[in-house]
């Protein structure tokens, strides 16, 4: 009982900005409305992505007739990308983002304030906890994620 609400507590999700955020100076207002809500920062960094990363990030979307125009879309410049920590935090993240057609995102949402068009919807948020965990390893060394103590973490979440 107590592992599974430990769990719940300490989810991580992946969040990444994508090229059209980072060129648009997004960043730091994404950042921010993750920090605000509540959520830890446990790992940051901006690259330039790679085909390969891509391809075994979007493995389901591979076969799609937009796929080649997402590989030069999303090679276009650099990412940034980064894990956050809290209770529910894939779910809570992807209702942070939005819909992935920005037309369907409802305004308040990432996607809904900064985006038109789906194929430049900003952010990317892993859609599931088995999803996330996939996507942290394949973004992110081990060492590069901090277990560090957020004061505030018993005040946002109850504990
Ligand atoms: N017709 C489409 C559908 C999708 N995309 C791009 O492909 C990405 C991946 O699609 P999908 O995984 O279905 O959307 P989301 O899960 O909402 O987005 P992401 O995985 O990037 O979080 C979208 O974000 C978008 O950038 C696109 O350009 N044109
Ligand atoms: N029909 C589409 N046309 C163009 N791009 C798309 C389309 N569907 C999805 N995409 C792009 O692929 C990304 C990944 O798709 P998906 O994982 O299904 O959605 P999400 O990004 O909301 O998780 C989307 O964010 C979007 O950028
Ligand atoms: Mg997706």
């Amino acid at each position: 009982m107590e592992i599974i609400y430990l769990a719940g507590v300490r989810e991580r999700t992946l969040i990444a900005v994508k090229p059209d955020g980072v060129q648009r100076r997004l960043v730091g207002q994404i950042i921010q409305r993750f920090e605000l809500r509540g959520f830890k920062l446990v790992g940051l960094k901006m690259l330039q992505v790679s085909e390969d990363l891509l391809s075994r990030h979007y493995s389901q979307l591979t076969g799609k007739p937009f796929y080649p125009d997402l590989v030069k879309y999303m090679t276009s410049g650099p990412v940034v990308v980064m894990v956050w920590e809290g209770y529910n935090a894939v779910q809570t993240s992807r209702a942070m983002v939005g819909l992935t057609n920005p037309a369907d995102a409802q305004a308040g949402t990432v996607r809904g304030d900064f985006s038109i068009h789906v194929s430049r919807n900003v952010v990317h948020a892993s859609d599931s906890p088995e999803g996330a965990q996939k996507e942290i390893q394949l973004w992110f060394q081990g060492q590069e994620l901090l277990n560090w103590d957020c004061c505030y973490h018993n005040i946002t979440c109850e504990l």
